[in-house]
């Protein structure tokens, strides 16, 4: 990466072959203190394409920071191998590639700067420690600091003490030092966390403006779905140290593998298949069949099933609307959300949950219509 921003004009191969982060059988277990093993990342096979923002997503404790360590060098895997754009930074028979060695840039939660250094001291740090420390002249140094202040917004505030910043602006100047060496990989973790809402959508888009303009491959580690969604071309959906599915924020969204995924993102209506009969596209549930789309799912024949579907793809109407993925119901519960109505409807004994404009008519007890388009049902594995 340099710090002139991405030539789309640029001839394709021009930028030699796009390699990004390969990860091959990683894992990393600790002992806790009890002595019970944890397998924090587990059997780890993962591809980040250069040039991606590429997102692992998942709960506290399914081991995203420990991977995301494991490409900093900050942890040591057990088994695997890492290859960061081309170079093996880890693997049987490879002496480790210590972290200040690695090509990647890192920001963190706690934005981890020195206290006591000016703003752009510690932007200039990664330039002037380690093995770059005889390459790059001072007055260089100085012209590189004061672009990606620039970049980062920044420029009026290089001679201020990073206490005089907020915390915002902090996170802005750990975002200025991980880029500032111009690595092409740059690991977030968590890094808007500890910032206020408002402020937190910003950095969010300028990170993503950013990071497309300079055209490098990030890494970032994130709980919330939301800021996943916003930012990725790929997120990986993580449980237990390991990987549960990688793909697009609509693939996931609208073609999850199993129950966990579903479950995760957004807010998925999961009704178990009781038998498939033998039409793949017509499932029986408590409900009774359902219409499905989309390709047969994977796993081992008899493997237990869900039909899954969103609940903002579901209608519901005071009129009788009898029909395919179509049941006579009644309101149980009507919550305002705002943008929308959250009405849970029972069917039978099964209760799914429509998310629809707000109708006053929908009041518990009310009888009703409810479907789904079929286009918006996919089979999914109950377990992982
Ligand atoms: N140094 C350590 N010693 C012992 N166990 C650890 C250590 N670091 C992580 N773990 C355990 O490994 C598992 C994965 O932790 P990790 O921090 O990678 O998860 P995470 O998904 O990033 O969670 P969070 O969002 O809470 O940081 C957890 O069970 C955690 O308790």
């Amino acid at each position: 990466m340099t710090l002139t921003t991405h030539d789309a004009s640029a001839p394709a191969g021009a930028e030699g072959p796009r390699t990004g982060v390969d990860i091959v059988g990683l894992r990393k277990r600790f002992r806790a203190p009890d002595g019970t093993v944890v397998a924090a990342v587990d059997d780890v096979t993962l591809h980040l394409p250069k040039g991606d923002f590429c997102v692992l997503l998942g709960p506290s404790g399914c081991g995203k920071t420990t991977l995301l360590r494991c490409l900093a060098g900050l942890e040591h895997p057990d088994e695997g191998r890492i290859t960061i754009d081309g170079v093996p930074v880890f693997g049987p028979g490879l002496r480790t590639v210590e972290p200040q060695d690695r090509p990647v840039g890192m920001v963190f939660q706690s934005y981890a700067l020195w206290p006591n250094m000016t703003v752009a001291d510690n932007v200039a740090f990664p330039l002037t420690t380690g093995p770059r420390r005889e390459r790059m002249p001072k007055e260089q140094i100085r012209a590189r600091v004061e672009e990606v202040l620039k970049i980062m917004g920044l420029s009026s505030h290089g001679s201020r003490a990073i206490g005089q910043l907020s915390g915002g602006q902090q996170q802005r100047v750990a975002l200025a030092r991980a880029i500032v060496a111009g690595t092409d990989v740059v690991l977030f973790d968590e890094p808007l966390s500890n910032i206020d809402a408002k402020v937190r959508e910003i950095l969010r888009r300028e990170l993503r403006a950013m990071q497309q303009d300079l055209g490098f491959t990030a890494v970032y580690v994130t709980h919330d779905q939301a800021e996943a969604m916003e930012l990725a071309d790929q997120i990986t959906v993580m449980r237990s140290g390991r990987v549960m599915q990688n793909g697009s924020a609509r693939d996931i969204y609208e073609r999850p593998r199993n129950r966990y995924v579903a479950e995760f993102i957004g807010t998925a209506n999961l009704l178990p298949v009781t038998s498939d009969g033998g039409d793949a596209r017509l499932v029986h549930t408590a409900v009774g069949p359902v219409r499905v789309a989309g390709p047969a799912p994977e796993g081992p024949a008899g493997a237990a099933r869900v039909v899954a579907s969103r609940a903002h793809r579901w209608w519901i109407d005071t009129a009788e609307r009898p029909g395919e993925n179509a049941w006579p119901g009644e309101v149980a519960a009507a919550v305002f959300a705002g943008s929308h109505t959250e009405y849970v409807v029972r069917i039978g004994e099964t209760s799914v949950r429509v998310w629809a404009a707000d109708d006053p008519e929908l009041v518990p007890g009310r009888k009703v219509w409810v479907g789904v388009d079929p286009a918006a049902c996919v089979v999914v594995l109950d377990h992982d």
